[in-house]
């Protein structure tokens, strides 16, 4: 489970956050929903330590993140972008050396990457160099790092930015998948059609702040909208950096 309580942050002269609440469940896809500069990297980069919140608190399976922050991360997978992968190594090189970089023996390292490399469906490339991957290869391949340790939680910075169809559809599927063997999975999207498709919960962010929460459907009934896309200009006022 992930929380943020009461977080603020700025950020030179710009309040990034400003008193950000929310809770993302285990078992749940999460969508942070807002556009442009409403904080959603701000907030992700916070949960995962590489910001200090001026006040509040995030928190990762109850671990505050700003006090325990190695602690809190064993338990946080981070998905990187996948266009920058070490092109020279092989999935395998790749997932391995970010295993032993989260704090796992070299031999636990191994044994973890095999079973990523299982669950994800890699092994036909896993000993290949990753220079001249597809969309989808390289997409699986960052997964399969945020994941090899095997945390909790997945936190995703709009991870179909970039993607063809294909991968985006392989990166959902993968995402109920993630969902189903009960992980808490948050990510920040623009995109409203994803957000509708996966989302169980979504948080909608404005100006560093909560504007609303619920079910694609509750948000749609909270604004007697019958669709997402509606629901949110009645919320947020503007489609301004907003894709259908
Ligand atoms: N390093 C920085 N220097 C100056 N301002 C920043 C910096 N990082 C974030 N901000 C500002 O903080 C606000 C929130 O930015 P953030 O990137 O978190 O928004 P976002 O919701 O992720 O936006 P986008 O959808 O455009 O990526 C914006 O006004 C942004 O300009």
């Amino acid at each position: 489970m992930i929380s943020v309580t009461h977080l603020s942050k700025k950020i030179g002269e710009v309040q990034a956050l400003n008193d950000l609440s929310f809770t993302a469940q285990d078992g749940h896809i999460t969508g942070l929903l807002g556009p442009n500069g409403a904080g959603k990297t701000t907030c992700l980069r916070t949960l995962f330590g590489l910001l200090k919140p001026d006040e509040g608190i995030a928190e990762v399976d109850g671990i505050n993140v700003a006090e325990k922050p190695i602690e809190a991360k064993q338990q946080l997978g981070l998905f990187p972008d996948p266009f920058g992968l070490y092109e020279r190594l092989t999935p395998r090189e790749y997932i391995q050396f970010f295993a032993e970089l989260s704090g796992m023996s070299a031999k636990n390292a191994k044994q973890a990457t095999e079973n990523v490399i299982a669950q994800l469906n890699l092994g036909d490339i896993s000993d290949r160099r990753c220079k001249g991957f597809s969309q989808g290869q390289r997409m699986k391949t960052a997964l399969a790092q945020a994941i090899v340790h095997q945390p909790t939680n997945i936190i995703l910075d709009e991870p179909t930015r970039g993607l063809d169809v294909m991968s985006t559809r392989l990166l959902r599927d993968i995402l109920l998948d993630l969902k189903a063997r009960g992980h808490c999975v948050l990510f920040s999207s623009h995109v409203m059609q994803e957000v509708a498709a996966l989302c169980d919960h979504v948080i909608v962010m404005a100006n560093g702040q909560v504007v609303a929460t619920g079910s694609p459907d509750e948000l749609c009934q909270q604004t007697g909208e019958t669709s997402l896309e509606e629901a949110f200009i009645k919320l947020i006022g503007t489609d301004e950096g907003i894709a259908a």
